[in-house]
């Protein structure tokens, strides 16, 4: 009888690590690791030999290693699907995103540097030149695009399943599929993994209003928006897309607000 895998000898469990991480080594866009003093220290996905036995692959059951959103997750054949390839650059994002360097994403210009917030809550985003939203919007969302809230896609139930893989990240995880059930595409929510270190998405450094002293005003907001982004981004990619519209007007040097729960 085939032993169980919880029986299988240490040797073996590390010849089947070391052949799955020279095969898989390559997390997706992890070319900023270095400049972010603020983060904590990424936690490594641990080897094979240091996984629960609850993680191990079960038996008769094909085991898919795809990539995660760094280093490597690992799902039975079922869930293999649930990574899509993330290119910032596809959706106009940068692939790298610098602190304390002025930067053009979608037209404007913008840094990312120290949140007035203070240092102990990271980096905010500030404008670089003035955003004008006319008092003849008569809706909130008919202000200017800023940019989009990119990043790859995952079902909710996917991404719930990787971040039980992953209790310790920092995630930056944004809802797609909120709005009212008649108007949803999909039966499962998706979500958007938008954490900036590793997909450019510069929207994930904007701070919340939520319990500032003194209180800050929402000066944007991230709004759902069925169908691919505008030309020349992600036309092709996308089939729906979030994006971060301002509500009011923004100067050069103000940092970006919006309202969300973040605790
Ligand atoms: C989407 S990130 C914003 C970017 C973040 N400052 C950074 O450098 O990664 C959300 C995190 O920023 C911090 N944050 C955002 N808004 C805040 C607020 N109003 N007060 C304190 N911390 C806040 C919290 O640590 C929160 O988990």
């Amino acid at each position: 009888m085939t032993p169980p895998p919880y029986v299988l000898s240490q040797g073996v469990l590390a010849a089947i690590g070391n052949a799955l991480s020279q095969a898989f080594a390559v997390g997706i866009g992890t070319s900023h690791e270095a400049s972010k003093p603020h983060h904590e220290a990424r936690p490594r996905v641990p080897s094979i030999r240091q996984r629960s036995k609850a993680q191990l692959p079960s038996e008769g059951h094909a085991r898919t290693i795809v990539e995660g959103r760094w280093g490597m997750c690992e799902f039975t054949g079922k869930c293999a699907n649930i990574i899509q390839s993330w290119n910032p650059v596809v959706l106009g994002l940068l692939d790298s995103l610098p602190y304390d360097e002025e930067v053009v994403v979608w037209g404007r210009r913008w840094i990312v540097k120290t949140s007035t917030l203070g240092e102990r809550h990271g980096y905010g985003v500030y404008a670089c030149e003035d955003i004008i939203v006319e008092d003849s919007a008569s809706c909130r969302r008919e202000g200017p695009t800023l940019f989009p809230y990119g990043g790859p896609i995952y079902k909710r139930r996917h991404w719930n399943m990787i971040l039980t893989q992953h209790p310790k990240w920092k995630t930056f995880a944004l809802e797609m599929d909120t709005f009212a059930s008649s108007t949803r595409r999909h039966s499962d929510g998706r979500v958007i993994d938008g954490d900036p270190i590793h997909s450019g998405n510069i929207a994930g450094f904007i701070n919340s209003t939520m319990g500032t002293q003194p209180k800050r005003r929402a000066n944007c907001e991230w709004v759902f928006v069925e169908g691919p982004p505008p030309a020349p981004y992600g036309q092709t990619y996308h089939e729906d897309h979030c994006l971060v519209i301002a509500t009011r007007t923004i100067r050069s040097r103000d940092e970006l607000f919006t309202h969300y729960d973040w605790n």
